[in-house]
């Protein structure tokens, strides 16, 4: 029998269960089987017992939760009258605020017993249907059990578990084990069983429509059922098809850095979401959701994923994107987003510029930084005056001099908090000053009834000149509040002027004096306009933070980076600073490296290893591509030079189509495309290079087809025909995807395969690429099986570029 421990449930009591319908047949021959009849009718007898259970308690639950409803109305009702009545009388006013605050405290444990209430309701309507997907049937010394796992806990009226929870460790034998022994972890460590069945179902609506016995971790045709349904606007849970190398991922609580290399639609992103229902799960009394922050590449994206975790009874975590991070962190400065940039990088990216940005982008410049503030002598600190309102508050010399004077060998962050702390000191003894001065008093005497009435509200004089010198503070304290600001908020340091300074010091010999220079002038041009280029956003920051010891976040205990290729070393060195207690989870894939494959050189998995050196680093690869048909997998892994090691899922559909078109066909053909995609299929997404070409587009298409232009802004996806650039479209998938403009000039040589790669791999049941007048060399030079070419173009065309 197995102890509570063992299961690991997060439930109370000793349980085992053990329903005497139960039966263990010997195992089944590998791979899956079909079940007898008879078996197939034992286990829908058994799905129907427990789904009257859960019928039952469903109905158990919203009689409750209509009764907690009832009761927080009736409190609420209550709370009302009980602080009308008592407030008339102004000595009653103490044993108010007792009472209130009794009935504030009933209240929010009425709240919280509502909360629980809903969520068991929830959890009862996500098991309704579909109970449990799993079974397995183990023997630990001679001990034989069985156990039904499904997306949440579910026991019956004397405690028994009628389905174990996807995350409980006893489950994890479902995702690693094939038959014969198993180890899984437990909280008393690892522990031994031996694995005598595993049996899969799809239940839907109470049915069974599929169940077998298998060895494999999920069965394949399983896989291809659910591989195989229409997308929906929302990305969908996995846990009843988690296969074992994204189990490793999901189940890992442990690693301070765990990188996931995988190609595109191997599930990285699924694996990420299903982590942290593991984690919290794992962690409840220890670990919230708002511990964990995602940096997700888009905001379409954030709403694409954000179902996944509801529906498995746990609440989001919070979410950013690197632009809306950054910009949060430069008040009244617009920061370069890396889609604008890119669209820039199109237009006009010389040399020159590519070799700055790299080494701006390096962990090497980071570390420069950190020098930088080490060795920097307090009088090179660019201090910058106070002034408000025409007045200098406190000149740049008088703040120099504070600096100066602080002991040579406190940190640089003390010193400057010391600092602050000074400023601040000394501007309340000038503004208590100041509220002496006569002009005060005259306008004190101005000051509105209202006015007075609020600033003393609560409060009780001696004499009227003690109310007027208390109103005479409060006057001059709220004129200078800007002042105190200023100084809370560090502007006595220029830290634009530092970071031009530091730049100034900074440039390698690789690059010329000259371009260096030029570089510094732009920066100090850019902020004439508020305006701050993205490769100096993280070390300006850093700067920033070493300088004035703030701007890390202590409370964030994971922090997970999806599409890691986009974010610079630089980027990530600042995030590890910035979340100095999180532990980091980096999903990437090298070959969708849509913004910067075009420059970037450098080995940066060695390197992000490097920045957690001493800590625990878990690496995984995962080669398996589930998002698209074999067809479009293997065409798109064909455009990468290292490609080969993709294996696409056994899951076959249409092979895509390359059309080449004039141009004066080009948005008939587009048209005709997508409209006849349409008919089978939910989503179909045109997918250009560049935000310009999605917008010139759509202002021709719109009149032939309805379609929608997503933009940056957007938030949600829809159903219907899309246009797009890919980077938008990053992490997201849809049900066909057209490829528009894959032509010679846009697609000409290997820079530009990554981009194609990303676009080719969004697709996941149909794909068609249309090129205009000139064929891409990229496509030309696959094996012609790979796809149906259709030129379109008029013969004597056709012929020109074909030879
Ligand atoms: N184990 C699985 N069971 C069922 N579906 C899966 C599984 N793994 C991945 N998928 C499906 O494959 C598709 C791709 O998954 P996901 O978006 O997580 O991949 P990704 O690696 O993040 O892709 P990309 O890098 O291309 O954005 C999704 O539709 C997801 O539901």
């Amino acid at each position: 029998m197995m102890s509570k421990v063992l299961a690991g449930t997060a439930q109370t009591g000793y349980n085992v269960w053990q329903a005497n319908f139960d039966r263990h047949p010997q195992p089944t021959r590998k791979g899956g089987i079909l079940l007898q009849e008879t078996e197939r009718q034992e286990e829908q007898a058994r799905v129907d017992r427990v789904t009257r259970i859960i019928a039952n308690q469903l109905t158990a639950a919203q009689a409750e939760l209509a009764k907690a409803k009832a009761e927080t109305r009736r409190l609420d009702e209550n709370y009302g009258e009980n602080t009308k009545v008592n407030t008339f009388e102004v000595d009653d006013r103490m044993e108010t605020n007792a009472a209130v605050q009794q009935q504030k405290n009933m209240i929010a444990g009425q709240m919280e017993s509502e909360r629980i209430l809903q969520d068991t309701e929830r959890r009862l309507h996500t098991l309704a249907d579909s109970p449990y997907f799993g079974r397995i049937d183990i023997d630990e010394d001679g001990d034989q059990e069985t156990l039904y796992i499904g997306t949440a806990t579910l026991m019956d009226g004397n405690d028994h578990f009628l389905v174990y929870d996807w995350r409980a460790p006893i489950s994890a034998i479902y995702y690693n084990g094939t038959l014969g022994n198993v180890t899984y972890d437990t909280p008393v460590g690892p522990q031994q069983v031996a694995l005598i069945r595993k049996r899969q179902f799809q239940i839907e609506n109470g049915q069974i429509e599929n169940m077998f016995d298998t060895n494999e971790t999920v069965g394949d045709s399983v896989l291809q059922h659910v591989l195989g349904q229409q997308t929906d606007e929302y990305m969908r849970n996995i846990v009843s098809t988690i296969q074992q190398a994204q189990n490793d991922i999901i189940r890992n609580t442990d690693a301070d850095l765990l990188i996931v290399q995988g190609v595109a639609g191997s599930g990285k992103t699924s694996a990420i979401l299903q982590r942290v229902a593991y984690l919290l799960y794992h962690s409840r009394s220890q670990l919230d959701a708002d511990q964990m922050i995602l940096f997700s590449p888009n905001r379409l994206f954030s709403g694409y994923i954000s179902k996944v975790l509801p529906s498995l009874g746990e609440k989001n975590m919070r979410q950013v994107t690197l632009a809306e991070f950054l910009g949060q962190r430069f008040e009244g400065l617009h920061v370069q987003s890396l889609f604008e940039r890119f669209e820039n990088d199109m237009a006009n990216f010389p040399e020159t510029a590519q070799v700055v940005r790299r080494y701006k982008e390096s962990p090497e410049f980071m570390d420069r930084i950190h020098d930088y503030i080490r060795t920097t002598p307090p009088h090179m600190l660019q201090f910058t005056a106070i002034d408000f309102d025409g007045e200098t508050f406190f000149s740049q010399g008088e703040i120099q001099r504070i600096f100066a004077r602080l002991p040579e060998n406190m940190q640089l962050a003390d010193k400057f908090l010391r600092t602050k702390n000074v400023l601040i000191t000394r501007l309340k003894k000038r503004l208590r000053r100041m509220a002496r001065e006569e002009w005060v008093e005259d306008e004190v005497s101005l000051l509105p009834e209202a006015t007075i009435e609020a600033w003393t509200r609560d409060k009780a004089f001696d004499s009227p000149d003690q109310e007027m010198h208390y109103l005479a503070r409060k006057l001059v304290f709220r004129r200078y509040e800007p002042v105190y600001d200023a100084i809370y908020n560090n502007y006595f340091l220029d830290v634009y002027q530092q970071y031009a300074q530091f730049l100034s010091t900074a440039r390698p010999n690789e690059i010329p004096a000259k371009v260096w220079v030029e570089m510094i002038a732009e920066f100090r041009q850019n902020l004439e306009t508020h305006y701050l280029n993205l490769s100096d956003a993280a070390p300006l920051l850093y700067l920033r933070d070493l300088l004035t010891g703030g701007g890390q976040n202590h409370s964030i205990r994971f922090l997970f980076i999806d599409e890691m290729q986009d974010y610079s070393l630089a980027q990530i060195a600042y995030l590890r600073h910035a979340f100095p207690k999180a532990h980091f989870t980096l999903l990437g894939d090298r070959a969708q490296d849509v913004f910067s494959a075009h420059y970037e050189e450098t080995d940066r998995l060695a390197a992000v290893r490097q920045m957690f050196r001493g800590g625990r680093i878990s690496a995984h690869t995962l080669n398996k591509s589930y998002r698209s048909t074999e067809e479009i997998t293997n065409l798109a892994k064909e455009l990468l030079p290292a490609g080969a090691d993709i294996t696409a899922f056994a899951r076959s559909g249409e092979k895509p189509a390359y059309l080449i078109c004039p141009h004066t066909e080009a948005i008939a053909t587009v048209s005709r495309e997508a409209t006849t995609m349409l008919r089978t299929n939910k989503t179909v997404a045109i997918l250009t290079k560049t935000a310009k070409e999605a917008e010139s587009l759509y202002a021709r298409l719109s009149s032939e087809v309805p379609v929608k232009l997503m933009t940056e802004h957007d938030r949600s996806l829809a159903a219907g025909i899309l246009i797009l650039p890919i980077y938008l479209a990053k992490g997201l998938e849809f049900d066909a995807v057209i490829a528009y403009d894959v032509s010679a000039y846009n697609f000409g040589d290997t820079r530009s395969a990554d981009v194609l790669y990303t676009i080719c791999s969004r697709a996941m049941h149909n794909l068609v690429l249309i090129g205009i007048d000139r064929p891409s060399p990229l496509l030309r030079k696959l094996p012609s099986t790979l796809y149906d070419y259709q030129d379109l173009r008029p013969t004597s065309a056709a012929t020109i570029t074909l030879h």
